[in-house]
């Protein structure tokens, strides 16, 4: 029958090094202390002015600030030679002196996040409960744990570790409370303490030394993280263990420069007698003294007492301090340096642990180790015996707090900025507490799997970084570290890039098949194993590597999309400016238009006026927007304007769409209304007057074909030869009438000729550009219309008007004044002089009739036309 696992002890620690076996815990415990913490950073200030009678005084009640009321006090801003005020139970503003504010530009800097600030007026016994206790409650349960005072020399830092007889500090302090917890509990009165006291110095600075102080004052060496000849005293009560301190101290060197003048005469008065120093063989240097308490089971068997139980180490340390303030020279220089280079090189252990906090210090201290392989990787601890002493703490693997201590006065400002400065970044410092980790041997196992699995691929630097930084982030970094720093060197010394790749892909990429299955059938364990930790180690990492490419690409999307974007509202902004710029061409070009229009207005009509004078009236715009359509243009219009006996409105427009027989015959009626010999060619030979020739008659013989008029036309046609009569019988009454008959007459011949010789021929006469009469100028312009330039298109329209304008001023002579009503619908007119405008039609005559020359094509008819026109004019010249 098998026996139920053993618990788990309460407090069992490893002590690193010497190693022995332990009793195998349960391999499903994790511990619950394996968890994140900040270090703590006290800062206690000392008080400025130090007498006998204030280190003679009752401390104050603790409960009132460990309450937090009021917390730390603040020091009286007014007080002359103070350069720190407390501004809560974490952060202070240290003051720079007035002398320095205006001079240097120095300002007051504030320091925040220390774990507790003790005004000057602080207890030993205060300061115990909120520095060490904690500290030695977590020694009693078996943790490791190291409490250092730092500070410039005479800043209390001894005062704080080891008190005077009438007010104790935290050693004294320590060691009650240790012997207390055993003589109340059971458990702690099982165990033995251990106590060892030594000191490190450097006598005239010629290399470090260790002195036993515990024991016969010997000098140590140190070999392998060990100090050979370090003897431990068993202390079974609270005044052995005084005794051993006191001893101890009176062991200790404690030199007196000028800063720690306080201090000598301290130890001097008050520690130890001046017999006493002699006796021991003080010594006039400065140290760091290390104060070793350990406990131990008693159930243990004698050999494994020296290497079990749990360590809380005190360290008081040489102040640092300026040559320059102290005069140090020579041997005494040396040494200042020695103390320096010590508490500088603790500060690095430090700042190393803040990168470390924030996972930059294991790539970076990888990728200096790539540049050069050979390099190793630089550890700070191995430069001072101290750090190396204490390697584990400052490797970040086990708990420890500071304890700051400083001047107040105005003299210290420069120490205690320093200080400040330098220790500010250590409150940023994180410890994975996993010493109870380490002797777990499961974990230890995996952990041990882990690094050999590094060792069996050699794997290239790449690798290793990922590894490294998954490391650094699924398991404490510690926990590889506390295999050996050897093991890890070995690790990297075995990368080679020969085979990398494919163990690369293997180890960074691996198949999903390979994942998968092994995750989904793995039992549910506490611990998993070295094949499940990688393998989700590899998932992790591809994830992030997909993540990052993913974030990459999409960047780089981005940036193709902004860049089109650019491109696009450059194209915009084109467009909009070249739209603008055809805009104005629009705007430009309609006023071109506007203008051409007003120039076209050439063809200006006199309209028949009131009296028998040549009033020359309105004349219509050709080639405006007035002009009518076809249908407008018809003889009823015109007929019903004669009947009425108002004035005629002359329509000369000439529509490009006209064309065809119906067109002709159209405009046939308007020409019968303009006068009976226009149109008597087309009715009938006795519609036509005398004035009617013989070849007209014989044409109209020759072209039986010709379609009759309808009975509307007809009924025009008789109206009009109704007026042709009419202007007939007046015709003898004037000589001027008669002369416009006979010139009617001959322009209707020779239009009629022309006209059936083109109804025949289809094709346009040249004299139909100019002739005489308007149905002539119509259909030879609807059929030509696209042959004719504008010039000559307005010439045509332009004799068309002139004639139409003769007739109806014959007809207004006939028919009477032209009503006003009538007036009212005609179209804009503008009036002219009447000189101007016979002046013009001259012109416009002369004109025409050059260009008919020029062009070769005048006619007969036409010449006969022009004759007419001239005789009209020197008529009309000799009426007006
Ligand atoms: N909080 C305090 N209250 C009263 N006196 C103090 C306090 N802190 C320090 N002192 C006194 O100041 C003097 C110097 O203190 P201490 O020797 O502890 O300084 P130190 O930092 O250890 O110097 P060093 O680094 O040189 O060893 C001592 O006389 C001590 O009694």
């Amino acid at each position: 029958m098998e026996s139920p696992p053993s618990p788990c002890p309460p407090s069992t620690v490893r002590r690193n090094p010497p190693r022995r076996a332990k009793k195998a815990p349960c391999a499903n415990t994790l511990p619950a202390s394996a968890s994140v913490e900040n270090l703590n950073v006290f800062l206690r200030i000392r008080p400025l002015q130090v007498l006998p009678q204030v280190l003679a005084r009752k401390p104050p009640k603790v409960e009132s600030r460990a309450n937090g009321k009021g917390g730390a006090r603040k020091v009286d801003r007014e007080k002359t030679g103070e350069c720190l005020t407390v501004n809560g139970p974490s952060s202070v503003t240290l003051l720079a002196p007035s002398s320095l504010l205006d001079s240097k530009r120095i300002k007051n800097e504030l320091y925040d996040g220390f774990s507790y600030v003790f005004p000057s007026d602080s207890s030993q016994k205060e300061v115990y409960d909120m520095v060490a206790n904690p500290l030695v409650m977590d020694f009693m349960r078996g943790k490791n744990a190291l409490l250092v005072a730092l500070g410039p020399t005479g800043s209390g830092k001894t005062y704080t570790m080891f008190g005077c007889a009438k007010d104790p500090g935290i050693v004294p302090l320590t060691l009650k409370q240790v012997f207390r917890c055993k003589s109340q509990d059971d458990h702690h009165a099982m165990r033995s303490y251990y106590m060892s006291i030594f000191e490190i110095y450097s006598e005239g600075g010629k290399g470090e030394k260790i002195l036993d102080l515990s024991g016969n004052g010997v000098g140590l060496t140190f070999q392998n993280s060990t100090l050979i000849g370090l003897k431990e005293v068993m202390v079974s009560n609270i005044e052995e263990a005084e005794n051993l301190l006191a001893l101890s101290m009176l062991k200790r060197s404690t030199a007196a420069t000028n800063a720690n003048e306080q201090s000598r005469h301290v130890i001097k008065s008050r520690m130890i007698a001046p017999k006493a120093q002699h006796h021991y063989g003080v010594r006039l240097c400065r140290s760091q003294c290390i104060i070793n308490i350990r406990s131990a089971d008693n159930s243990l068997r004698e050999q494994d007492y020296s290497s079990d139980g749990a360590v809380l180490t005190i360290v008081d340390l040489a102040g640092a301090e300026k040559e320059r303030k102290t005069g140090n020279q020579g041997a005494r220089l040396m040494e200042s340096s020695f103390i320096n280079n010590t508490s500088m090189v603790f500060g690095q252990c430090l700042r190393r642990l803040i990168l470390k906090s924030f996972s930059y210090f294991f790539v970076q201290s990888l990728l200096e180790h790539q540049k050069n392989p050979k390099k190793p990787l630089e550890k700070h601890f191995k430069n001072s015996l101290l750090t190396r002493y204490l390697k584990d703490y400052m490797e970040g693997k086990k708990r420890m707090a500071l304890i700051l201590t400083v001047k107040l006065g105005e003299d210290d400002y420069s120490d205690t900025s320093f200080l400040l400065r330098q220790a500010s970044p250590y409150m940023k410092i994180k410890f994975t507490c996993v010493e109870e980790l380490l002797i777990i041997p499961s974990k230890k196992r995996s952990t041990s799997s882990l690094v050999d699995h590094c060792k069996r691929r050699k794997i290239n630097v790449s690798e290793t970084l990922l590894f490294s930084y998954l490391l650094q982030f699924y398991i404490p970094v510690a926990d590889v570290e506390a295999e050996s720093a050897n093991d890890r060197n070995e690790v990297f010394n075995t990368f080679e890039e020969g085979d990398a790749k494919k163990q690369l892909q293997e180890m960074v990429v691996p198949q999903s098949s390979s994942i998968s299955p092994e995750i989904i059938d793995a039992p549910t364990t506490v611990c998993p194993t070295n094949d499940e930790l990688l393998i989700e180690l590899q998932r992790r990492a591809r994830s992030d590597e997909i993540m990052r490419n993913f974030s990459k690409a999409l960047w780089t999307v981005l940036k193709q999309y902004k860049q089109k974007l650019i491109e696009s509202e450059k194209n915009v902004h084109n467009l909009s400016e070249a739209f603008t710029r055809e805009e104005n061409q629009v705007i430009k070009l309609k006023k071109e238009l506007e203008e051409l229009r007003s120039y076209c207005s050439c063809h200006r009509l006199p309209v028949v006026g009131e009296s028998s004078s040549l009033d020359l009236g309105p004349v219509l715009d050709c080639c405006g927007s007035d002009l009518l359509t076809t249908s407008q243009i018809n003889s009823s219009n015109i007929r019903a304007d004669f009947h009425s006996g108002d004035s005629v409105t002359l329509v000369d427009q000439m529509p490009a769409s006209l064309h065809g027989e119906t067109l002709i015959q159209e405009d046939f009626k308007v020409l019968s209304d303009c006068g009976p010999s226009c149109t008597s060619g087309l009715i009938n030979d006795s519609d036509i007057t005398g004035g009617c020739s013989s070849p007209l008659n014989s044409i109209m013989d020759n072209e039986s074909n010709f379609p009759p008029p309808s009975v509307k036309e007809a009924t025009h046609l008789e109206e009009n030869s109704r007026l042709t009569n009419r202007i007939d019988n007046l015709a003898g009454e004037t000589h001027i009438h008669n002369d416009i008959k006979e010139m009617l007459d001959c322009s209707t011949r020779t239009t009629y000729n022309l006209t059936q010789s083109d109804r025949v021929t289809g094709n346009s006469s040249p004299l139909s550009k100019n002739g005489s009469s308007s149905l002539v100028g119509e259909i030879t312009y609807s059929k030509e219309n696209e042959r004719l330039s504008k010039p000559d298109l307005l010439q045509v329209q332009h004799a068309k008007s002139i004639d139409k304008y003769h007739q109806r001023r014959i007809l207004k002579e006939k028919n009477g004044v032209v009503s006003k009503s009538a007036k009212a619908d005609k179209p804009k007119r503008r009036l002219l002089p009447a000189s101007t405008m016979l002046l013009k039609e001259m012109t416009g005559l002369d004109i025409e009739a050059g260009n008919q020359d020029i062009r070769g094509k005048t006619t007969k008819g036409e010449q006969g036309i022009a004759q007419n026109h001239d005789s009209l004019f020197n008529l009309l010249r000799k009426q007006s």
